[in-house]
């Protein structure tokens, strides 16, 4: 897995595609980052070789892959059928105690990376030092490193609740019953449910805070684990009980990213157009699924038939409440922001320790383009306001980029800073929304149905 493009600072600006007339146009995005990376982790701890179809081929996917292999694992690219890039099998990590070795993993900004791989360190023998992207050392890690502790894996950090710290694993983890708050991140009940069955004493693990965000995507390493046969009661709100055992080997096609798939969906509502995204799910544990139901409340229509979903602007873009959005938040905010209504997005205070502070950053930029956007205690008010051009500041985070995009379409003079943030995820999207954009036909072919 190659990926060249970073995730650390750059100023280089890119003009963002303006449009008067609508989109029509049919896309595939790549895989899912959360899917691809869970599967990753669990083929790193299957019985046995595992094959991972249509993987994700981005920096967050590429660091995981580095990751496991420093841990032990053998990931090679084989041919597949995907248009994004080779498949991925995965001998997974030598079982028990061995020799003892040194590594580092670097995290860069990612939250799978920096939260899911600690426990497996547990399980290898040696030392593991953790570090990442400036940015990464901001992000909360302190239940993480409680939670080892917990365990009786030895942590050795600065006592900051961050990067960096090193793991020194012997081969074995006891598990059992554990504490967490994982109020600050979902992927701190995730990190430890997808290592579970490996501990000798399997997981009882209870959450004890405010509430557990981004809940869909705990549902998602639930529905994960039980697909390959691990033993996961969740009947008990804030708590999980992994039992002991093995995880099956696994060859599975990962699901296109339906994350990655808003801001193009959101072109359809901004130019008034027609976006059509290919492969989409029936079933799905993904949070981008709720595009499907956000976008209507926004004036669009959303269809789902033959496994393409269609998504047809109407109009305008209607504000509305937004709750519990996660993190297609940022897309939804770009879209607020463009509205001709009010609109407020709850349950999103955990935003703040993502890539960015983006509630902060997201107020800074609509802010800086003349719109009206202020912080909640949980999240964010956006009103209806002239925009104009200028620089949209994306600090390293790969959703504000492309936000920036999305507000672009329908404003003069958008320059979105490090476009190449996006390979976070998603290393095909400037190709991708030039791709979209083009779409539009030429000028005068349909003036007057998009919106100016
Ligand atoms: O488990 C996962 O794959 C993710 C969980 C969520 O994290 P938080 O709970 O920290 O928001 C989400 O925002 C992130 O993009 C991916
Ligand atoms: C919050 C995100 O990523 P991470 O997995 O780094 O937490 C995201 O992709 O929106």
């Amino acid at each position: 897995m190659t990926v060249t493009s970073g995730g650390v600072s750059d100023q280089t600006l890119w003009r963002a595609p303006r449009l008067t007339r609508p989109v029509d146009a049919e896309i595939s995005v790549p895989g899912s980052k959360s899917l691809t990376n869970r599967y990753l982790v669990l083929a790193a701890l299957a019985d046995g070789p595992c094959l991972i179809r249509r993987p994700l081929h981005s920096r967050d996917s590429a660091l995981m892959v580095d990751a496991l292999r420093a841990l032990g694992a053998v990931i090679e690219d084989v041919p597949g059928d995907g248009g994004f890039g080779p498949d991925l099998r995965v001998v997974p990590l030598p079982a028990g105690p061995g020799p003892a070795v040194d590594r580092a993993v670097d995290c860069g900004l990612a939250g799978t990376v920096m939260r899911f791989v600690p426990p497996l360190a547990g399980l290898v023998t040696g030392s593991t030092r953790f570090d990442g992207d400036p940015h990464a050392r901001r992000r909360p890690m302190g239940s993480i490193i409680a939670a080892l502790r917990g365990l009786g894996v030895t942590v050795d950090d600065d006592g900051s609740g961050a990067l960096p710290f090193t793991v020194e694993g012997d081969g074995h983890v006891r598990g059992g019953r554990l504490v967490v708050d994982a109020s600050a991140s979902s992927q701190f009940v995730s990190a430890l449910l997808l290592v579970g069955a490996r501990f000798a004493e399997g997981l009882h693990l209870e959450h004890v805070g405010k509430p557990v965000p981004s809940l869909d995507h705990v549902r998602m390493t639930v529905r994960t684990l039980r697909s390959l046969g691990v033993d996961v009661d969740d009947s008990v709100p804030d708590l999980w009980r992994v039992s002991p055992g093995p995880i099956a080997a696994f060859d599975v096609a990962v699901e296109p990213d339906l994350s990655n798939a808003g801001p193009f969906l959101a072109a359809a509502l901004v130019t008034g157009g027609t976006v059509r995204v290919r492969n989409w799910p029936d079933g799905t544990t993904q949070v981008g699924d709720a595009w499907r139901r956000i976008l209507p409340l926004m004036g669009a229509e959303a269809t789902l038939a033959d496994g393409v979903l269609t998504v047809t602007g109407g109009p305008s873009i209607a504000g509305g409440t937004f709750a519990d959005t996660s993190e297609l938040a940022p897309t939804v905010a770009a879209l607020c922001a463009l509205a001709d209504s009010p609109s407020t997005l709850t349950g999103i205070a955990h935003l703040r320790g993502h890539e960015t502070d983006r509630l902060a950053a997201l107020v800074a930029e609509i802010t800086a383009l003349g719109g009206d956007a202020e912080e909640t205690a949980d999240g964010l008010t956006i009103r209806p306001a002239p925009l104009h051009g200028g620089v949209f500041r994306t600090y390293d985070d790969h959703r504000m980029a492309t936000a920036g995009a999305i507000i672009g379409l329908a404003v003069d003079g958008v320059e979105v800073e490090n476009i190449g943030t996006t390979a976070k995820t998603l290393p095909e999207f400037p190709a991708l929304w030039t791709a979209l954009t083009g779409s539009a036909g030429t000028p005068g072919a349909a003036d007057g149905q998009g919106r100016a």
